[in-house]
């Protein structure tokens, strides 16, 4: 691809260069810098009386933000801290969230951010990102002209249905674009300017929400079929013809919408889906940590999912992949997973599968050697008896699931069982980490979706992997960013799902965390991105003309959050 048709880079700023002043700039959360603006810049832009007299640094600010946020006393106070925090000043929001990303990821982020939906219309008070709303459909390419958004890189996109395990949260689920992109610009260094969340706003079918006097959102059942789809057309069209090279990410739709959306625009514009792809990402390399710590080859681990919508598939999509890359055939590969869904394991001839369901469907002649206790609805129980699972992951948002029964059985039939509860949030975990250490006498190789506290065992502290998609999005969204891909391709995922693995623990000591210590994330993500760079250069996909231009690209971009001076626009 020919560099010149790509878009500008934008380099971070050494100087900042504005027209605002006075309360216009303080109140620009992207420009404040409250305390910390200096003397002479409390001259040129007026700012004097406005401030009170201290002169500040962000390190006071932040020792300043740390105590109030100290002073929260639950994790919905927290959030709500942060939110208003990077609504009036972006760049002390993520210096605090950089400098100790375990403890504030927490919170911005998965679990509170689930609560943090459910409560938004109880809390929303200033506008970010963007809600788009049914009846607005015709109004569309006129909101995304506002000079404001003339930056704009890269979008995260929800329609609210499935938010975490938590369901339908209509406009509520804003929240969740919000969190993603604090995460690109947290974990990546994504310029804030670059990002827009976007809420299609189509109804909601959550009778509470509806019922709500307070209700943000549009009061109305949600639609569907052909008025659903010719929205989303309208919105991916508009969004193409105002930034001809954006990055879309499609994030929390529910059922077969978020795989048919995939399917519809993949080859259209440079974009992923989150839960299918990222996750599948982040899944694949911590499986790859369990073969490095079981000794066990990837083409014979036995893989069981409880639930099989956009994660599994997606999940069992990348994994065969890894399976086919390791010597086996596709007929072979399919073999090694069992899909159980809300009806028992998926069997061919079921009702209502959908094709990429159906392909990892079993015959009935498969199981003739095994012992079923219902053999019309085959229980994952019966699964993990019959099949002998090496590895079983947990997306169907069912709380408990993974019982001690079922978790027992597993390790009778292998020595470290790899068990992955990754429904969020914390409430709708298949299994809490400590309960599945004691069923299994400590051998469990654990990865849980939302963060879990390290448990003791045998008098020492043992960390759990956070198979979070949260290692993979950010990185993944500035390399694509950063080689200037036009689309993005399976082997890229695949790429940053092998990035990741390079770093997990399990290289140095088969005992250790199948994945890197969140703190690590900012460099996770960094390594991510590399890696999903070069990949799109090595497949033409990418703007740029070699890896040694996406490397200084890489470099160059990356955005810290540090204050920097201003000088007035036209000075
Ligand atoms: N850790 C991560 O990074 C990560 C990423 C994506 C999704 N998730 C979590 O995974 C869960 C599912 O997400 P999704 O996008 O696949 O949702 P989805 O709605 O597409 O799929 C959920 C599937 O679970 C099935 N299911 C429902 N009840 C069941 C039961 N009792 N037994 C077995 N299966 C049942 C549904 O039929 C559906 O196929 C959510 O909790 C989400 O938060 C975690
Ligand atoms: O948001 C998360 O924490 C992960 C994932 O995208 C999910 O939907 O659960
Ligand atoms: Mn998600």
């Amino acid at each position: 691809m020919n560099s010149s048709s790509a878009v500008e880079n934008f380099p971070k700023a050494a100087v900042v260069e504005t027209r605002l002043s006075g309360y216009d700039l303080l109140l620009h959360p992207g420009l404040n810098k409250g305390t910390a603006f200096t003397e002479e810049e409390r001259d040129t832009f007026a700012l004097h009386g406005l401030l009170p007299p201290h002169l500040g640094t962000l390190e006071d600010q932040l020792e300043r933000r740390m105590k109030a946020f100290d002073n929260q006393t639950s994790s919905f106070e927290r959030y709500n801290f942060m939110r208003d925090l990077q609504d009036s000043n972006e760049t002390l929001f993520y210096a605090l969230i950089t400098r100790n990303v375990e403890k504030f990821l927490p919170i911005v982020y998965t679990p509170t951010v689930g609560e943090g939906c459910q409560r938004f219309s109880e809390t929303w008070l200033k506008p970010r990102g963007l809600f788009i709303s049914y009846p607005n459909k015709n109004r569309i390419n006129q909101m995304l002209a506002d000079a404001r958004y003339d930056k704009v890189r890269c979008i995260v996109v929800s329609d609210g249905e499935r938010i975490l395990g938590l369901g339908d949260q209509g406009a509520g689920g804003m929240g969740i674009p919000i969190g993603k992109m604090a995460l690109y610009t947290a974990l990546a260094g994504v310029h804030p300017e670059h990002c827009l969340p976007v809420l299609l706003d189509v109804g909601t079918d959550n009778e509470e929400r509806l019922k709500d006097p307070i209700y943000i959102g549009w009061r109305n059942k949600r639609v569907r079929g052909r008025e659903y789809d010719d929205f989303v057309e309208a919105f991916v069209s508009a969004v193409k013809s105002r930034w001809p090279h954006i990055l879309l990410q499609w994030e929390d739709f529910a059922g077969s919408n978020a795989s048919r959306l995939l399917e519809r625009y993949r080859d259209q514009l440079c974009t992923f889906n989150d839960d299918i792809q990222g996750t599948a990402a982040v899944a694949t390399a911590t499986v790859l940590g369990a073969v490095t710590a079981t000794g066990i080859p990837m083409k014979e681990q036995r893989i069981g999912f409880l639930g099989f919508g956009s994660a599994g598939i997606g999940i069992a999509n990348l994994l065969l992949a890894a399976m086919k890359e390791s010597g086996l055939s596709d007929e072979e590969a399919h073999k090694q997973f069992y899909a159980v869904d809300r009806y028992g394991l998926i069997l061919e001839g079921q009702t209502g599968l959908r094709p990429d369901q159906a392909r990892y469907a079993k015959k009935k002649s498969d199981l003739k050697e095994w012992t079923l206790s219902n053999p019309e609805q085959v229980s994952l129980e019966d699964v993990v008896r019959n099949a002998k699972l090496t590895v079983l992951i947990g997306v169907s948002s069912q709380a408990g699931a993974f019982t001690e029964k079922i978790v027992r059985e597993m390790a009778k039939h292998t020595d470290r069982p790899a068990i992955f509860p990754l429904s969020n949030p914390t409430s709708k975990s298949e299994a809490a980490p400590a309960d599945l250490m004691k069923w299994t006498n400590g051998r469990a190789l654990i990865g849980t979706g939302s963060p879990f506290p390290p448990a003791m065992i045998d008098g020492k502290a043992v960390e759990f992997a956070q198979t979070n998609n949260s290692y993979i999005f950010p990185g993944l969204a500035l390399g694509i960013l950063t080689s200037r891909a036009k689309r993005v391709s399976d082997s890229m995922i695949m790429a940053a799902a092998k990035a990741l693995a390079a770093l997990s623990p399990t290289q140095k000591n088969k005992e250790a965390s199948l994945l890197p210590p969140i703190a690590d994330s900012r460099q996770v993500g960094l390594k991510v991105a590399e890696a999903v760079g070069k990949q799109a250069v090595a497949e033409g996909l990418s703007g740029v003309s070699n890896e040694k231009s996406f490397e200084r690209e890489l470099r160059e971009y990356v955005w810290e959050p540090v204050y920097v001076p201003y000088v007035r626009l036209g000075d």
